[in-house]
């Protein structure tokens, strides 16, 4: 796995499923300014609320071939890991598709991640063990605590003011 920190503003984003794992997924998506479909039967209140308030689509049915055929991210998160099975196969090479069930599946995975400022810090395992990656980043948080926020913003201003003219 090769990684990656990916500009996701104006991006369009499906997420198959409606559950709590589809809502995690979701929610940095959101932040980031990616346009988000959520194709799914049922979805939990968190998102039915963010579909009312129009700051992403939901259609109440089960995802279809076409619903991701113009998508940049495609996100199987349904617990229905045939469906998950199918999106993954029937997705174009060029697209980015990440399965939650099955991490052989897809080409790409989410880490565990937070950010300080433009600081991120990332953590994977590759699906060996999410519990452990979880637990890295916990110790990273306290590691770099909030100060580094404000660090990492200072010298970020700095930089730039070097590259004006
Ligand atoms: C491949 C990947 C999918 C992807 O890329 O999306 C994947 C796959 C799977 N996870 C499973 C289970 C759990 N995953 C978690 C937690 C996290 N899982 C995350 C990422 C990833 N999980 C990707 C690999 C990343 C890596 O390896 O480092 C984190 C880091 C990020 C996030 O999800 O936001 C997040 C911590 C977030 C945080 O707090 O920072 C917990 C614990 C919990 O929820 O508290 C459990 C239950 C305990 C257990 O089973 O270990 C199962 C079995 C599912 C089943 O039983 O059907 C599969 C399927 C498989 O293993 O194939
Ligand atoms: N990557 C991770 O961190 C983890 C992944 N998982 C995996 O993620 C899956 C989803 O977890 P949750 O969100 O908790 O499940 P959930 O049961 O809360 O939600 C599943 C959603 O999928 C929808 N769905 C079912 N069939 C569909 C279809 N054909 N098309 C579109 N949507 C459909 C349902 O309507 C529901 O909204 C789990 O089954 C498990 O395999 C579980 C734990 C952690």
């Amino acid at each position: 796995m090769f990684p990656l920190f990916i500009r996701m503003t104006g991006k369009k984003v499906v997420i198959a499923g409606g559950g709590r794992i589809a809502y995690r997924r979701l929610l940095p998506l959101l932040d980031e300014g990616a346009y988000i479909t959520v194709i799914s039967p049922q979805a939990i209140d968190a998102i039915v609320h963010l579909a009312e308030q129009k700051q992403i689509t939901w259609h109440a049915r089960p995802i279809e071939p076409a619903d991701y055929i113009d998508a940049f991210l495609i996100i199987a998160a349904t617990n229905d890991s045939s469906v998950n099975e199918q999106i993954a196969a029937h997705a174009s090479p060029n697209q980015l598709v990440n399965v939650v069930s099955n991490h052989l599946l897809g080409n790409v995975h989410v880490p565990a991640f937070f950010s300080r400022g433009k600081l991120q810090i990332a953590v994977t395992t590759g699906g060996a063990s999410p519990t452990l990656a979880k637990q890295i980043k916990k110790q990273l948080e306290q590691q770099f605590d909030e100060s580094f926020a404000k660090y990492v913003d200072e010298q970020y201003e700095k930089r730039q003011q070097r590259k004006e003219p």
